[in-house]
Parts: C-alpha cells; structure tokens; sequence
C-alpha cells in the first residue's frame, strides 16, 4: 500500500493525498503532521512493515465533507485518493486512484464556497506584448478572458479576487515581481503556456473549429492563459465539465475604468479599514445567491453604454413604480435555490437527490415570474420574462418521480416515488410487508397441516424455516425439506420460504440499484438542460438585482438618474449612500449640489477644515455615478450625468498610511498614473494630494497638478480637489475653468461647529488648531499654535505672494541677547561686531574670547 502511496506522490508531490484505507481517509509522512495541525486530528506512527516509521493521521470517511473545507482553506491542495474497486472481491492490495484534486480555486464543495461570492481560478500568460489572464468559477461555468498591459491585468485581478493563479514555471521571478504575493498560486510546466496548445485545448473542449465565435480568436496571450485553466481542470481530475460551454472575453470598452486605487479607496467591495462598510453592503438586497454574486461584478463593472443603462434604470423604475408586481417577484425569488451552482453540479456529476428536487423547485417558482412578467405592460420588463426557460418537461419528470424531500444521500434510498416502476413497487412491498407476509405464510400453513404451534425463524445458516415440535412431526408435508433436528422440534424450509427469503433478502439491495438507475437516467434528462437553466438562473440573478435597486429606491429614497451623451454632471442635494446610513434621522446627512462641466466649471477646488466633509462629499459624488452607470438609483434630489468613462481618485499619503504602503512616492506615481489616462469624459478625484510632502512642496505639487488638469490639450477631465492649501484658491483667479468651494462650517466661542454645507468661495483658514481642541489637546499647545498662525497670517499679509517660499517665523519663545537693553551685552555685541574673524589668528581668537569672557564676571 506504501508503494502504491509513493507512487501517487510522486505525481503529485505538492498535494495532500487523502489516502482511503476501509473507513478512514489517512495521510502519511509530512501530510499528516500538516493535517493534523489544521484539523488538530492526533498524529501517530506506524511502522507499516518497513524499518522506518511513517507518521500517520487519519479521520473516518463519512467526515470528508467536515475536514476537506478546512484543509483547502487552510490553502492547501488535496487529493482525494480512492478505491477504485471493492475490497472484498479484490486480489492483493486494492487498487487506488486519484479521484478528485481540490485546490483553493477548484472546487465544488458547497462548505469550500461562499454562497454570495464566485471562487475563481485565474492563469495568467506573462509576455512582453501583452498578458493574458483567464477566470473560470468551475462552480458556475462562468468563464472569462482578457487581454493587456499589467495595469490592466493587475486591475482585473483585484476585481475578480480569484482563490488561486496559475502561471507557467519559468515566469516565476517575474509573476512575483509584478504581482506580488497576494494569491496562492500554482506553477504549470512550460509547454502549456504555449498558442498551439491553448487553441487546441479551447477548441477542443467548445467543439468548434475556431474561436472566433467567442471573439477571440486574435488574443493569443489570452487563449494560451484560457488553455492553461483547461489544462487544469485536466490535472485535477475535473473531465466532466459540459457546464462550461461558453468563453467571453472582458471588454474592456464596456465598462468605466476604474483602477485598483479607486475601486480600493471608494470602498465599493471591501472596506479599507476593519469594521467599515462598503458600497455592496448597502447595495445588496439580493435574495438569491446568483444575484448576489453578480451585484459584485455590477458593482466592480459599471457601464458605458447608454442604451444598457438606460435598460436596467427602467426595469428598476418599473418595479418602483408597481411594487405589488415586486413583492409577488420577490416572494418567488425568495424561494429559489442557487439553480446556478446547482445545474453545475449536474454537470459535474455530483448532484445529490434533494439538489434536484431544489432545482425542480426554482424552476416551478421561475414559472409564475415568467408569468407575471410576461403580462407587464412594459417592453423591457418582458424580454426577461422571454429569457426565462421554465424547462416544463424536466420539472414534469422530476416532480413525477421523485420524492418531495429526499435524503441528500442516495444510499439512503426511498428517493424516486411510487407508481414509477413495477419492479420497484414489487420489491418495496416485499421490503415493507416482509414480515406480514411470513405470517401469512405461517397462519396458512398452520392452518393446512393442523399444526397448531407452527413457527417461522430465522437463522444465518439456513435463512427462513419453519418449526415443527416434535409431538406434530407426522403432521409435516412431504414437500417440506427438514434442515435440521431439534431435542424437542424439527426445522424445515419449503420452495416458497427459500423464493421469497431470496426476495426479501435481495429485496434492499435491489431497491437501492433500481432507485439509483433512475435517479441518474434523471440526472442524464438533467445533463440535457444545463444551457437553458443556466440562461434561467443568469436571468433571475439580473432580475434579483434590479429588484434590489428598486427596493433601496424605494426604502432609501434615491431618485432615478438621466444618463445622457453629453459632458456635463450636474447632482442635485447630492448624498454619500453609506455614511447616511450609518446617521440617526436626529442627525441626517447634510445633502449638498456638485456641478462640473467641460466649459465653465470644469474643477472645483474645494477647501474647508478637516472633518468639515470634503472627502464625504468627493466620494458621494464618484459613487453616485458609478452608481448611476451599474444601473441604480441614486442617493439624490435629482441627477443628470453625461457619460463617464473613467474615474480616478486619489488620496493623500497620509490618509492611506496605516496600511504602510501609501508613502508620498506612491502618491506621486499614481497621480501620474491619472495624468496620463484622462479623458474629456472622466471623473477625478483628488483629495489632499501633496500632504505627504513639506508644505511648500505639497502646495506647488498640487497647484501644477490643478494648473495641468485645466490646460491638458485635449481633455478637459471633470475634477473636484480638495485641499487643505487655501493658498489654492488663488488659482481661480487665473484659470476661468476653476471655481473656489468651501464647506462652510460656523464660529462660535472660538469653537466651531460643522454645517457641512458645500458654498462657493474659498475659505480662509484651515481651522486645523480648533480640531487639534476639539481632539482635547492640552490648552498651552492650542494657544502656542494660536501664536504662531497668527505670526504667519501676518509674514503672508507683508508678503502678499502666495508663489514665493515665506520664511518661518522666528521662534520667539527665547528672547535674543542682542536684542537686550544690558550695557554688558551692549558693550558685547559692539566688540563682536569689531572683530575681523579672517585676519585673526586661532591664538588672537583664544586671547579674544577669554577677554569677551572676563566682561561677564
Ligand atoms: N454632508 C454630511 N452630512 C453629515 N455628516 C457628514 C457629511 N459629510 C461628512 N460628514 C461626517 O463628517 C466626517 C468627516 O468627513 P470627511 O472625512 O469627509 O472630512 P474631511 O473634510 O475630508 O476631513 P479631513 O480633511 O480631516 O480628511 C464623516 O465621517 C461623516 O461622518
């Protein structure tokens, strides 16, 4: 067994095996110490007939399903090593084999998966033109290819998040240069990563003859990274996998761009901080899991084209406006299982009875949204009702013969219904009416020969006899065959105990083979159906979504946008949609008006002091397009948004120092980053840049950023900056394109008091040293620094030329001796100013000083 378990190893030396030895998975060597760390399972030695010991670990078979996850997680990989042949009929050691390779990215295990979130497996092909990356979720059969530069690749993956990336072996130093560490990864051998064989492989598996029916068939570096996922799935042992029958590729076109910083600093799905909300937390009201996990990529992927927007924003109307059609949609939705995740299974072969009878279930609660919809007065609204298949046929099937909630586990048996196959119902009577029927036998036999005391027993040496006492023995049939002879009583079997002891003892086993035939000529009839219900389940995630929006429409009372072609952005009593719900309604958000064009108000310089809500308002504004573009309505009065193709933000360095990787360097790059991305049609937003820096050179920096965005050639990007710098506001004077904003906040008793009303003008100071008060800083720190602003005011009111470096003020905690009206520093400062330092000696100088020294005394 050893041998057999080394030689698998040697396969695969970087999985787990799970080797299956009677009713327990083992691991051994290194495996075990591993796995009895994370599963915390007690590790013992064996000496397993060689000299050396092997360390072993082990758990019974029927806890898989509960230690598998927990590995995986763990991040390991693992091979499922089973017997592939009965142990009690095989000659020698049974023969094992690899049944399944689970990975972090490869895995069907509802206990490895999160119902609101797609696992992806991703490969990427590093080239010098461009890289190619590939996502496929095996649990849903979504597939996905892309094209680029690494920023883009880099983008990509920071949306799609995948569980596991895969690359070719010899790009090793590479992939960790530009990607870092951030995945778990998995290295394949060199020639997959290669044209001939990713084309072979896609065409192979699509059957078609070339690709360009999924248009992509001019992506080299994007099919080699799609084969290089089907040769996975290869080594993985996943062959059945009709599910994934389409490859789309990731338009880039399509979507708004927004960079890994953007995506990451408006929290759309990931928090930046521990215990912060994202955007898709406020967003999702999903009650179906596909349309949760498709949220996410709406969220991450918000539109371009109007005509696409403009579908989905009146869909959601619709159902804002006939709320009694949403709540009847809602109510089957509620009701419908993961179809999406479950018709995969089918594919996979690994459906279990109950999961059929889910999707038996969903289909039969699809049929009345079909229904509904279809009656809609609205021409949009019934295209989705048209891409609902309600796979009449199959549900028919399954609701004929299967049972309404049948174990999980087909051994379990009593799976298919009654009334579908004679020889079912045969064998079930025989199973359940066994015992009646043996007493029918013994009263009829009783009854016939006159032996009053006539018994049926059982006995593993002779199966059913009948027992006779001796003082009746003359009574007995001749047919009757005795078997065997009592003191007091004699046991005999007939034809019709040995038939029907045959039955009865065959009876569960067959029932088992009968039951489990249908059930998979069922699963087969099910095979037949994976695209239709895979078109169902892609239709009532989008269904789910925008139901969704109409309900925060409805509960959080945002308004629909008017998308159009033009350039300008115009939000009316705009809202920040997570921080108003984190409000109490005593304490509501303040709304506030953001205007932006191409013509007169292309930048807003928006000042005011910290905490006043400039970041607050900045990000409100992105998210309320990108909001707006996904589909959704918006947190505002009212909102009319000219297309937007890209949104940029970025932070200050000290804003994102906790997580130890914005230094001002960082800052620097990506804003040039956006400097040179921008568009006439893009959104930026910049927010204390060039903090990270000496004030001086935060405020050049951020000056000639503001100057180049208004004097770019060709685009004339869209941008709210706030700053810190009032010195900024000057700059309006000079650029007719920027306007002076300030967030208005009151005086009073020398503290202040936050309106958080966005009004145009600059503001003329920071107001930093009565937050430093409010933070409860020592009273002599709050009027030292009353002190010193109030020298610098001044130094500026002299100067009056914001361009020029100022110097500090002189500190004036220590009066200078010079300055003093005492005769002896008098008379000292008269000397010292005599002195020629050049012609003197170091020995003059000596003689000097003491001298010096002496008027003191
Ligand atoms: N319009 C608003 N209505 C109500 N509360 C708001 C509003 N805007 C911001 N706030 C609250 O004020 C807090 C501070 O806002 P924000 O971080 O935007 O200030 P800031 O001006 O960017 O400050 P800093 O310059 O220190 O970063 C927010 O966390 C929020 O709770």
């Amino acid at each position: 067994m050893m041998k057999q378990f080394n030689a698998i190893k040697a396969k695969h030396p970087t999985a787990m095996l799970l080797f299956r030895v009677g009713d327990f998975y083992e691991t051994f060597g290194d495996d075990a110490v591993t796995a009895s760390k994370i599963l915390d399972i007690v590790l013992t030695k064996r000496s397993n007939g060689s000299a050396s010991e092997t360390q072993l670990a082990g758990f019974p078979h029927h806890s898989l399903d509960t230690y598998l996850p927990k590995l995986v997680k763990a991040g390991q990989r693992v091979a499922i090593v089973d017997q592939l042949e009965d142990p009690k009929t095989a000659k020698g050691v049974v023969k094992r084999g690899i049944t399944e390779l689970v990975t972090p990215g490869v895995s069907m295990n509802d206990n490895v998966l999160s119902v609101k979130q797609n696992n992806y497996l991703a490969a990427i092909h590093i080239s010098k033109k461009e890289l190619g990356i590939s996502f496929l979720d095996i649990s849903t059969g979504e597939f996905f290819v892309a094209q680029g530069n690494q920023n883009y690749i880099d983008k990509l993956l920071q949306g799609f998040a995948p569980s596991e990336v895969l690359y070719c072996r010899n790009d090793q130093e590479h992939y960790k240069e530009l990607f870092g560490d951030t995945y778990p990864t998995f290295r394949q051998d060199d020639w997959v990563y290669t044209s001939e064989y990713g084309y072979e492989k896609l065409t192979t598996h699509f059957g078609t003859k070339n690709l360009k029916g999924f248009g992509i068939e001019n992506m080299p570096s994007a099919i080699i990274a799609a084969g290089a996922v089907l040769n996975y799935l290869e080594l993985t042992e996943h062959h059945h996998i009709d599910h994934i029958h389409h490859i789309s590729r990731i338009q880039e076109d399509k979507y708004v761009w927004l960079d890994k910083f953007t995506a990451r600093s408006l929290e759309l799905i990931f928090p930046q901080n521990d215990g912060g909300v994202p955007l898709i937390d406020i967003l999702d009201k999903c009650v179906t899991p596909m349309g949760a996990r498709l949220l996410k990529k709406w969220t991450v992927l918000p539109l371009k084209d109007l005509a696409s927007i403009n579908t989905r924003l009146n869909i959601v109307d619709f159902f804002t406006k006939d709320e009694d059609i949403a709540d009847d949609v809602l109510a089957h939705l509620r009701q419908i299982n993961d179809i999406e995740r479950l018709i995969s299974k089918v594919a996979v072969g690994r459906v279990n009875p109950r999961e059929i009878v889910y999707i038996k279930k969903a289909l039969q609660h699809a049929a009345p949204i079909k229904v509904l919809l279809s009656k809609a007065n609205d021409k949009e609204v019934k295209v989705i009702a048209d891409h609902i298949n309600t796979c009449d046929i199959l549900v028919e099937r399954i609701e004929k013969e299967m049972q309404e909630m049948p174990p999980i586990n087909p051994a379990q048996g009593n799976i298919i219904k009654e009334g579908v196959n004679a020889e079912l119902d045969e064998l079930r009577a025989i199973s359940h009416s066994g015992k009646d029927f043996l007493r029918q036998i013994q009263e009829r036999e009783s009854d016939r020969t006159g032996i009053p005391s006539l018994k049926i027993g059982y006995n593993k040496v002779f199966g059913y006899y009948l027992e006779v006492r001796n003082t009746h023995k003359d009574k007995v049939p001749a047919e009757w065959i005795r078997k065997s002879t009592l003191v007091n009583a004699e046991r005999y079997i007939t034809e019709e105990l040995k038939q029907y002891e045959e039955k009865i003892l065959t009876a569960e086993s067959q029932i088992g083979i009968i039951e489990n035939k249908l059930f998979m000529d069922l699963i087969q009839m099910a095979t037949e159906y994976i695209t239709p219900i895979q078109q169902t389940a892609a239709t009532l995630a989008k269904l789910d979504c925008l139901v969704s929006f109409s309900t925060n429409a409805i509960d959080y009372n945002y308004v629909k946008p008017i998308i159009s072609d033009d350039k300008a952005l115009d939000i009316k009593e705009g809202r920040h949609p997570v921080i108003e719900r984190q409000l109490s309604v005593d304490d509501p958000y303040i709304p506030n008006d953001v205007y932006l064009d191409n013509e007169e108000q292309q930048i807003m310089v928006i000042t005011g002091p910290n905490m006043s809500g400039k970041s607050a308002l900045l990000r409100q504004t992105a998210l309320i397009v990108l909001m707006a573009q996904m589909g959704s309505f918006v947190p505002a009065a009212a909102a009319h948004i000219g297309l937007v193709d890209k949104v940029f933000t970025r932070v200050g360095a000290s804003d994102n120092l906790s997580k130890g990787e914005s230094t001002f360097m960082v800052e620097m790059t990506e804003t040039a980053s956006i400097l040179n991305n921008i568009s006439d049609r893009s959104l930026v937003l910049m927010d204390e840049i060039g903090r990270g820096t000496s004030t001086y050179d935060g405020v050049s920096i951020a000056w000639a950023i503001v100057e180049y965005l208004h004097n770019h050639k060709k685009s004339r990007a869209k941008t709210l900056f706030a700053t810190h710098y009032h010195e900024l506001n000057e700059l309006a004077e000079d650029f007719p394109r920027i306007k002076n904003f300030s967030v208005s906040v009151k005086e009073h008793q020398k503290k202040i008091i936050f309106l958080r009303k966005l009004k145009e003008g600059g503001s003329e100071h920071s107001f930093g040293i009565h937050v430093a008060q409010l933070a409860g800083m020592p009273g002599s720190v709050v009027r030292r620094s009353e002190d010193i602003l109030e020298h610098l005011e001044q130094d500026k009111r002299k100067e009056k030329n914001t361009e020029r470096i100022k110097e500090m003020p002189k500190d004036n905690y220590q009066l200078s001796i010079f300055d003093s009206v005492d005769p002896i520093a008098k008379e000292l400062k008269e000397q010292l100013e005599q002195l020629d330092v050049n012609t003197m000696t170091p020995l003059d100088a000596m003689l000097k000083l003491n001298e010096l020294k002496k008027l003191l005394s």
